[in-house]
């Protein structure tokens, strides 16, 4: 067993258990003396379902057994973190609202149909979404923004960013965040001048536009590149994840904070009191 305190401290579900999230965000869930696990959440049909979540990741049994009725294991707890696919995340917002339990979404990838459905349960619960729940990354956000408002259209932006193979999503939420930060420090729009991937004879780069790319190699965490380049020189803001517990323990955070917060969709600038 774990040995948390589940009586005065708030519990937590963890959807996607078995993934490479899932299981960090287990562990710093048990090494935390600030919050308890009440849950873990998998796919149906998925081979932990049944199983006791600390015996499933290779170690003793801490009295939590995965299920697949998420709604069932929500209603237990004071917060979900969920990083697993758009569709499940959108299911879940729905899920956690009706639970009134605090929804940290780290998935990325959602389409803007998601993104209306996800706002539409943060009527009803405190929802705290962002495609990179690291400090770091929230703080280049902010040093982006404030290079791009200081450069003009002689310096060409693009994001740069490098993850392991297996990841299924292009851009990386991080590097929408970071061309988001870039285009408001312009004043511009991203939708308008984004140019998201290049092939063929695609004629000159146009001014103003910020680039995607995206590496896709090996077992790369997360890394993002900011470059700021005109005919003369050149300025790279870079982050480099060395480890996903800085994502998790973002996300620990993120569910700590929520507890006492207003229903309504929360960043995690908001988190960390970085928003101006
Ligand atoms: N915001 C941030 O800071 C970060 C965000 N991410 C994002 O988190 C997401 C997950 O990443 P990662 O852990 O690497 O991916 P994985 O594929 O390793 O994990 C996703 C997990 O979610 C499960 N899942 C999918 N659909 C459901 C469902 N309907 N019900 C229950 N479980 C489900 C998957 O199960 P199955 O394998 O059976 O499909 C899998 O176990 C991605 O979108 C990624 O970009 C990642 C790191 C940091
Ligand atoms: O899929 C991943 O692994 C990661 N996804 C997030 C993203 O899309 O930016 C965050 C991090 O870079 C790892």
């Amino acid at each position: 067993m774990s040995g948390q305190d589940n009586s005065t401290t708030p519990g937590i579900v963890i959807t996607g258990a078995s993934g490479r999230m899932g299981q960090m965000l287990i562990r710093t869930v048990l090494a935390s003396d600030r919050v308890h696990l009440a849950g873990a959440v998998d796919r149906s049909g998925h081979d932990w379902i049944g199983r006791d979540v600390g015996e499933a990741l290779g170690g003793s049994a801490v009295g939590v057994i995965v299920t697949d009725d998420a709604l069932e294991a929500f209603a237990k707890a004071q917060a979900v973190i969920d990083f697993t696919a758009p569709a499940a995340t959108v299911e879940f917002a729905g899920l956690a609202a009706q639970a009134r339990a605090v929804h940290v979404i780290g998935t990325t990838g959602l389409n803007d149909e998601d993104i209306d459905a996800i706002s539409r349960a943060a009527r009803h619960a405190v929802i705290v979404r962002a495609g990179n729940m690291s400090l770091g990354v929230n703080l280049l956000t902010q040093l982006t923004k404030k290079v791009a408002a200081a450069l003009d259209a002689d310096f060409d932006i693009e994001v740069i960013e490098y993850h392991h193979n297996r990841k299924v999503d292009a851009p990386s939420g991080t590097a929408l965040m970071l061309g988001e930060a870039a285009a408001e420090g312009r004043g511009v729009v991203l939708e308008e001048v984004a140019d998201r991937g290049r092939d063929g004879i695609t004629g000159a780069r146009e001014a103003g536009h910020i680039g995607f790319s995206a590496i896709r190699a090996g077992a790369i965490i997360g890394e993002h590149d900011v470059m700021f380049a005109s005919q003369s020189e050149r300025i790279i803001l870079r982050h480099v994840a060395e480890d996903r517990s800085v994502f998790a323990n973002g996300a620990l955070r993120a569910a700590i904070w929520g507890q006492d917060k207003a229903p309504g969709a929360y960043d995690m600038l908001d988190v960390l009191g970085l928003n101006d």
